[in-house]
């Protein structure tokens, strides 16, 4: 029977309540978050500059992307105070989840710039990934979502209003086959929306891109892409599936020291060029690590085995589920638990496969979140409205209290003690962090989701050319 402990503690994927293969789940209405976010307006193309430009430069940015939004969205409303209001919608089709954006922009009368008024956010579990044997499903939660679109964008502006949807590391982990039924189903419920659907609207983002658009929408969101900042801030992204890095290398010798060319991208944003360090690692989420460290990669026609792992309480026995497979999981009721043990099981999942930047410290902010945000609060280390500084030693310390008492811990949520020691293995022996850097624990930042849709949007309204 499904434990609604596991529901309230904010993990979908020990809630299942048969063993069924590939059984689509039930789409949880009541799981459908909502966060309208106050109207404060936020400066948005006050801030697409980047450090170096005049003022006079960033007038032309400015009105270059005016003008470009202006092609795909004709004949904006225009409201008695003659501001002209515009939406677009942008879907992150994540691998624990589906999440609706609807932006809300307001451009001024003639001289003055337009702000980003407002994101209006939903949410959805499962990701689309776990309809691999049902699509159907996938459009369904697709179409339910659109109905938070539909009641925050004014009718008459549907037909102008972009939607456009992003699959990240579920659809990249599924077979092409099942990930192509998910997307054209996808499709389908966009074409027959009355909202502007525009070419590629329905795409698996690549894990660079990924990386770059989630570092575009919180440097922008935090400031540091105006024309006076001459810092940027990096960004660490914890999904399910797959984990990024990115941030903007100060030495010659971290270009230098990188094995492969893979691990730098280039892009435009108005009228210069970045060129960022950026890694997206597949398999290396935080739901795809507790499978490896489990042993149940590739476990496909295994139903029937109890993964076991001393990252787990002893006496702790469940069905567990990502991406629309259930497995059986357990501690080990005659071995040993505790953290040395499990930090040499996440080790596994994460030595030889995560490249260490040259350089990390120094003048580089790191702004960590998704998982590392919700664990960290499901942790107790920050609180889950204001987030908060952390060092990694304080992963590793809380790390080491989850997973050497685990008696303490185990109704709240078993993974605790795994999720803490992955967190803190990926960190210092993944990445190479000290114990003493900071991060920057964030879920929102102005209000506004840290996530890459944002960037997504921007990079939608003025092609940023990633390469
Ligand atoms: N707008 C968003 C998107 C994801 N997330 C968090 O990101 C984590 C998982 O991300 P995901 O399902 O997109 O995973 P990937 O597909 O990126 O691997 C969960 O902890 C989500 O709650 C968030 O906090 N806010």
């Amino acid at each position: 029977m499904c434990a609604a402990r596991h529901v309230r503690a904010g993990n979908p994927f020990s809630c299942v309540s048969d063993v069924t293969r590939r059984r689509p789940p039930a789409l949880d209405i009541m799981e459908l978050t909502q966060q309208m976010k106050p109207a404060v307006p936020l400066l948005l193309l006050t801030l697409l500059t980047v450090a170096g430009q005049s003022r006079a430069q960033v007038g032309t940015s400015l009105l270059d992307l005016t003008n470009s939004i202006g092609s795909i969205l004709p004949g904006l409303s225009r409201p008695a105070n003659h501001s002209r209001i515009f939406y677009a919608v942008m879907f992150d089709a994540g691998s624990t989840g589906t999440r609706i954006h609807v932006y809300t922009f307001i451009q001024r009368d003639s001289e003055e710039l337009p702000v980003l008024d407002n994101e209006m956010f939903h949410s959805i579990k499962p990701g689309l990934s776990a309809y691999a044997d049902s699509p159907e499903m996938a459009g369904h939660t697709v179409r339910m979502l659109l109905k938070v679109a539909k009641r925050t964008v004014p009718r008459l502006e549907w037909k102008r209003t972009p939607v456009v949807l992003r699959a990240t590391a579920g659809l990249r982990l599924l077979a092409t086959q099942k990930a192509r039924g998910i997307l054209d189903q996808v499709q389908h419920v966009f074409d027959e929306s009355p909202f502007l659907v525009p070419d590629n609207s329905v795409t698996i983002m690549n894990g660079t891109n990924e990386g770059i658009l989630a570092w575009i929408s919180v440097n922008f969101l935090t400031g540091y892409l105006n024309a006076q900042s001459k810092k940027t801030v990096g960004i660490l992204d914890l999904g399910g599936g797959s984990t990024q890095i990115t941030f903007l290398p100060k030495l010659r010798k971290t270009i230098e020291s990188v094995p492969i060319t893979d691990y730098f991208a280039r892009f435009d944003f108005f009228n210069s060029t970045f060129e960022l360090y950026t890694y997206s690692y597949l398999g290396n989420g935080l739901m795809a690590a507790r499978l490896a460290t489990l042993g149940a990669l590739g476990a496909e026609g295994l139903e029937w085995r109890i993964f076991k792992s001393s990252c787990l309480p002893k006496k702790f026995r469940d069905e567990w589920s990502f991406g629309g497979i259930t497995y059986h999981v357990s501690g080990d009721p005659e071995g040993y638990t505790g953290f040395k043990l499990c930090y040499q099981e996440v080790l596994k999942v994460v030595k030889g496969i995560i490249h260490q930047p040259y350089e990390l410290e120094g003048s580089n902010v790191f702004y960590a979140f998704s998982y590392y945000f919700d664990r960290a609060v499901d942790a107790g280390l920050i609180d889950g409205v204001q987030g908060g500084m952390l060092q990694v030693r304080d992963f590793k310390m809380r790390a080491k209290e989850v997973c050497n008492k685990m008696t303490k811990y185990p109704p709240i949520s078993p993974f605790l003690c795994m999720d803490m020691a992955y967190i803190t293995c990926l960190l210092k022996d993944g990445f190479g962090f000290k114990e003493s850097t900071v991060l920057q624990l964030t879920k929102k930042v102005n209000n506004v989701e840290a996530s890459w849709a944002l960037g997504a949007i921007l990079d939608h309204f003025h092609n940023l050319r990633i390469h």
